[in-house]
């Protein structure tokens, strides 16, 4: 499991680790680790070019002291000052005693164009807000050098809990990040600009408290949650999945919805709705009805909305029933809030950044741009679990407070159109098979998301085609988490 934490819980932490630790200790532990990162990444440090962008906080100090270690290595080390007079006095010196040098602002653009890496310390998790206008030049200039940039512990710039953008900031190659991944490094818009992200551990651990304010679940916990038949177990003890989708206008999207239910791992797939006949051409197995969820027979679970168009009825039908239900595309628009609030059974929403900003009554830019506060406030208003689809995909719990999950197998080649229905089934199908909304929800976008990695391998690919990879994606983790050998 990957997690994150806040911004104020890593202060905390970091106070009680400091107490009982004597002063600079753990400034030197990342130090020692973003060193050894930046020289993995020179690959010869003797006689390479470094160049530290460096502000007024201990983020600048971190950078000084990795900034000396490189120079006592044979690094040609150079600290541009954005605040000269600030800058953290221990790493100042440490600095000029291995035999770096010091550059105003001024240089900083020229140092960078020659530069073979550039150590990105100007601010840290106390930044506030984007960069400030003094460090806009020297960002622009690392953007347009062929010099390696690395962040310390967040590409400045960024909001380090929300993982929100605003104005410039820094584009990194490599984030160096210590104690705890912060959320804003696993969000987008800011996950982008950190590069991948390497977590130096400097001790902290034990004082993070259980509940993170975002996971990331990885295979071993995903293979935990996949349901899988037991001897005795039959179709209907394995769960039924309603599909209630499509329309006259849309059968495609019943058909892929059942695609991905069929995959999910329910012993049978119920469907309803005006588009039986092209399902049926397409998976014979699935059982289909066009009386209504109501008469359609039992499930144990409900994903209501894919293709559904304006059949308002339908919805309101499905969120009556008292089985979990899952509400995507013309659903969420069609759904009542006051009957989805008063559900007893679980509820899961699945909407994209457009319809999330149609139900919150914002534009969409504003949701990809803070999509943490997004999916929590939409949790909060409908008391259900919401997944946030897109880049970097979000589960909220029921009511929005506590620990977010983030999928980390999402990848672009999945915006296609339709690969949201599969979506859709997938999860409504784990729904059904017994996992709680945040779980099915979770694990089913780490499925999808590795089914669409397996079906591109970097070609364009169709939602018929994720649907199939889903399979694969499920054998994979489950082989990942038994790990070298296993066989199940
Ligand atoms: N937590 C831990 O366990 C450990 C933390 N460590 C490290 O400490 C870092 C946190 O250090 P920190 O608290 O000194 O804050 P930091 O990020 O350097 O910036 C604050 C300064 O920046 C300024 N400033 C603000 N906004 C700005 C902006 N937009 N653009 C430009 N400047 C801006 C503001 O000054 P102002 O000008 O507003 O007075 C303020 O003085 C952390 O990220 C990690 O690297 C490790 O050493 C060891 C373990
Ligand atoms: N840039 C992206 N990176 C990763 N995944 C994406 C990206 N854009 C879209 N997706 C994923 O693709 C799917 C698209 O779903 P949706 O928007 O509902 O499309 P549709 O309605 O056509 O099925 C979702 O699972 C979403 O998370
Ligand atoms: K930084």
């Amino acid at each position: 499991m990957r997690t994150a934490y806040g911004v104020e819980t890593v202060r905390a932490a970091e106070r009680a680790l400091m107490a009982r630790l004597p002063e600079g200790t753990l400034m030197q532990r990342a130090a020692a680790g973003l060193a050894t990162a930046c020289a993995q990444l020179l690959g010869r440090v003797y006689g390479s070019r470094v160049v530290l962008l460096v502000g007024s906080g201990d983020n600048g100090g971190d950078a000084l002291h990795a900034g000396a270690r490189l120079a006592r290595r044979g690094a040609g080390v150079t600290a541009v000052l954005l605040s000269p007079g600030r800058a953290h006095p221990g790493g100042l010196a440490a600095l000029r005693r291995a035999g770096g040098t010091v550059a105003d602002p001024g240089a900083g653009e020229r140092l960078i164009e020659r530069a073979d890496l550039v150590v990105d310390g100007i601010v840290g998790i106390g930044g506030k807000g984007g960069l400030r206008a003094e460090a806009v030049p020297l960002a622009r200039a690392a953007a347009r050098s062929r010099a390696a940039v690395v962040a310390v512990d967040l590409p400045s710039g960024v909001d380090a809990d929300t993982g929100e953008v605003r104005g410039a900031a820094l584009r990194a190659d490599l984030t160096v990040t210590f104690g705890t991944h912060k959320p804003g490094l696993l969000i987008d818009p800011a996950r982008e600009y950190a590069g991948p992200v390497r977590l130096v551990d400097i001790g902290l651990g034990a004082e993070l408290p259980a509940d993170p304010e975002l996971e990331a679940l990885q295979h071993a916990e995903v293979a935990a949650l996949l349901p899988e038949p037991a001897a005795e177990s039959d179709k209907y003890r394995r769960g039924v999945v309603g599909i209630a989708a499509g329309s006259a206008r849309y059968p495609g999207a019943a058909v892929l919805a059942v695609a991905g239910a069929l995959r999910g791992g329910a012993g049978a797939v119920r469907y309803v709705g005006p588009a039986g006949d092209a399902v049926i051409a397409r998976f014979p197995e699935t059982l289909v009805s066009d009386r209504g969820p109501k008469r359609a027979g039992r499930v144990q679970a409900w994903v209501v909305g894919p293709g559904a168009g304006d059949d308002a009825g339908t919805v309101a039908e499905v969120l009556a029933a008292e089985v979990p239900v899952l509400v995507d595309a013309d659903g969420l628009r069609l759904a009542d809030a006051g009957a989805v609030r008063a559900r007893t059974a679980p509820t899961l929403m699945t909407p994209h950044a457009g319809e999330a900003a149609a139900l919150l009554g914002v534009s969409r830019e504003e949701v990809e741009g803070a999509r943490l506060a997004a999916v929590r406030e939409l949790a909060g208003r409908y008391g259900a679990a919401v997944l946030l689809k897109g880049s970097s995909t979000l589960v909220a719990p029921a009511g929005g407070a506590g620990t977010v999950r983030v999928n980390p197998t999402g990848t672009p080649w999945l915006a296609t159109a339709g690969s949201g229905d599969v979506l859709s089934g997938l999860a409504g199908s784990l729904l059904a098979a017994g996992l709680s909304a945040v779980d099915a929800g979770s694990a089913g976008a780490y499925l999808h998301g590795l089914a669409g990695r397996f079906a591109a391998q970097g070609a364009p690919v169709g939602a018929r085609d994720v649907a199939e990879a889903v399979p694969r994606a499920w054998r994979d983790v489950r082989a990942g988490a038994l790990g070298p050998g296993g066989t199940g």
